[in-house]
């Protein structure tokens, strides 16, 4: 039995050996019992509610066939998202169209495929959405993004739900857009949709939001008659670092807020909305882990000692955009003292180009070590670049022992197929 680092019963150094380096592995197990998590203690505890994998954190054809069976529903927020889903043969129905600039090539896909909802994110996409939709002769079914004016506490770049956000319709604006959204014919105002911000830790930032919201429903039933039928609530539920920090369960974000959307509909007299969630990272952000091989080993005095990996911000963007911390072992040489502290530099053409500061590793790490960074599941492949003209490394699913790449290792040739000369003599 060797001591390198494993998952779900696959040894991680065969498979860096297997597949090359860098290489992004996720344990099809965990993504599993998360979305299982997600049916047992909401889906199973609240009639008429839904979930939707918000697909931007992690998207290929194996992860949209994970969400299919395990029955969730998917959430898109671009046309080659939707393509994408579609060619998995993910239940069109099943799925919701996002952008806060859909493009009207987009709303005809969604609209021509029969999407379960499409969120509106500003007032002249309804008008577009109901004259796509009298063309095809079809009445769609909408949510409006409302900017709930709730400021998460996560990195500003990823809250989105404060007054002054790009996303969502300003909230005094809501009364005017379905007032005239109701006199449509060929789009069905189903109800509201907002969404916080993402790494968000605090179940109570959903309270303020689910207060905003509800006070809003009740003014829209007495001003105008309209009674709110659906209520997503979004994702952005937050995953733990690995070491201080543990993941909460999904029921620590759902049942207060369940509960606050209760007690607070009861108080205005309203129905109970059907509830909708859309976690991302959640589901897939620890099933994800990245292999890496050592390289050039820098030894500054007086400074530090930087050691170099095969990628960097290419195949991960966010320790240089949020100042994202990660965790990492040297999966070949587990269980020893870590007596030295490192700076894990990518391979990119950047300064800011460093994946970890201040890591322990082995005293006699090397070149050709395996290094493995945990927790990049989410927002790390689906967020790639060829940034260097660096090939996107391979994806690799693995389960119980047994390991199936799903995403191949793009290759040089790759980089160039779309491109052409100017001169027709240029060899490419
Ligand atoms: C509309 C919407 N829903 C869901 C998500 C998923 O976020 P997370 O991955 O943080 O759960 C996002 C991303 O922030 C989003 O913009
Ligand atoms: N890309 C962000 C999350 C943004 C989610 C989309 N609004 C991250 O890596 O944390």
């Amino acid at each position: 039995m060797s001591n390198n680092l494993n998952l779900d019963g696959c040894d991680l150094v065969k498979l860096a050996l297997k597949y090359g380096t860098p290489l992004y592995v996720f344990s099809q197990g965990m993504i599993e019992r998360r979305c299982r998590e997600i049916k047992e203690q909401f889906l199973n505890r609240h009639e008429g509610s839904h979930a939707y994998y918000a697909s931007k954190a992690f998207l290929t054809l194996a992860m949209c066939q994970i969400i299919e069976k395990e029955g969730l529903g998917l959430d898109v927020v671009s046309g080659g998202e939707l393509h994408l889903a579609l060619k998995a043969s993910f239940p069109a129905e099943r799925i919701v169209l996002h952008g806060n600039n859909k493009l009207r090539q987009e709303i005809e896909m969604a609209v021509e495929s029969g999407v379960g909802r499409i969120v509106v994110d500003w007032e002249g996409e309804i008008d577009i959405i109901d004259e796509v939709s009298k063309i095809k002769g079809q009445k769609t079914p909408i949510l409006l993004r409302v900017t709930p004016e709730v400021k998460a506490m996560t990195h500003k770049y990823i809250q989105t739900g404060h007054r002054g956000s790009k996303f969502g319709i300003p909230l005094e604006r809501i009364p005017y857009v379905v007032k005239k959204t109701i006199s449509l014919s060929n789009v069905e105002l189903k109800g509201f949709h907002f969404h916080l911000g993402s790494q968000i830790d605090d179940y109570r930032t959903y309270l303020e939001a689910v207060d905003v919201i509800t006070k809003l429903m009740s003014d829209l039933r007495e001003g105008l008659g309209y009674t709110t039928e659906e209520l997503d609530i979004g994702g952005g539920f937050g995953i733990g670092n690995g070491e201080g920090s543990l993941t909460k369960p999904i029921s620590y974000f759902t049942d207060p807020a369940m509960e606050r959307i209760k007690a607070r509909c009861l108080t205005f007299g309203l129905p109970l909305p059907s509830v909708a969630i859309e976690p991302g990272r959640w589901i897939t952000g620890e099933a994800g882990i990245t292999l890496y091989t050592v390289g050039a080993i820098k030894e500054i005095p007086g400074s530090c000692t930087y050691v170099s990996v095969d990628g960097g911000m290419a195949d991960n963007i966010r320790p240089a955009l949020y100042g994202a911390r990660y965790r990492a072992e040297v999966a070949n040489k587990m269980g020893r003292d870590k007596d030295k502290i490192v700076t894990v530099a990518g391979r990119c053409c950047e300064s800011g180009d460093i994946l970890i500061e201040d890591l322990p590793v082995p005293g006699d790490i090397e070149p050709g070590d395996i290094l493995a960074v945990f927790n990049t599941g989410a927002y790390s492949y689906s967020m790639a670049s060829n940034y260097n003209m660096l090939p996107k490394p391979a994806v690799v699913f693995v389960d119980k022992g047994e390991d199936i790449l799903v995403v191949e290792r793009e290759t040089y040739d790759d980089l160039v197929v779309k491109q052409r000369g100017i001169r027709s003599a240029l060899r490419v």
